[in-house]
């Protein structure tokens, strides 16, 4: 591999960082919200049946776009724990 095709594949890893991270964002955004109303109802931080349902999304839509099943169930697993985390901490705050 050319030094400038090291340079152009690290470009679009960066471009594709930014589109990530904003998405991210959003994602916490709309869990920070889900967490608030758990909180208020006195419903659990964590929901294994969402959760189920959720993973069955994302190996579904790995597998579509050619990414390991397990892979992205890792990094979903990471997810859904730091959300599971800021549910708990908005409960401990009511
Ligand atoms: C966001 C929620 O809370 C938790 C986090 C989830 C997620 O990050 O997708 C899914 C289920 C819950 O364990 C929810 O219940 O929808």
């Amino acid at each position: 591999m050319e030094r400038l095709e090291l340079n152009e594949l690290r470009a679009g890893i960066d471009k594709l960082d930014r589109e990530i991270i904003a998405l991210l964002a959003e994602r916490y955004k709309l869990t920070e919200t889900v967490g608030e109303y758990k909180a208020k109802h006195g419903l659990h931080a964590q929901d294994p049946e969402r959760e189920a349902q959720q993973f069955r999304k994302i190996t579904a839509l790995a597998s579509q776009y050619g990414l390991e099943p397990e892979r992205a169930s890792q990094i979903y697993r990471l997810i859904m724990d730091l959300a599971i985390a800021r549910h708990r901490e908005l409960q401990a705050s009511v």
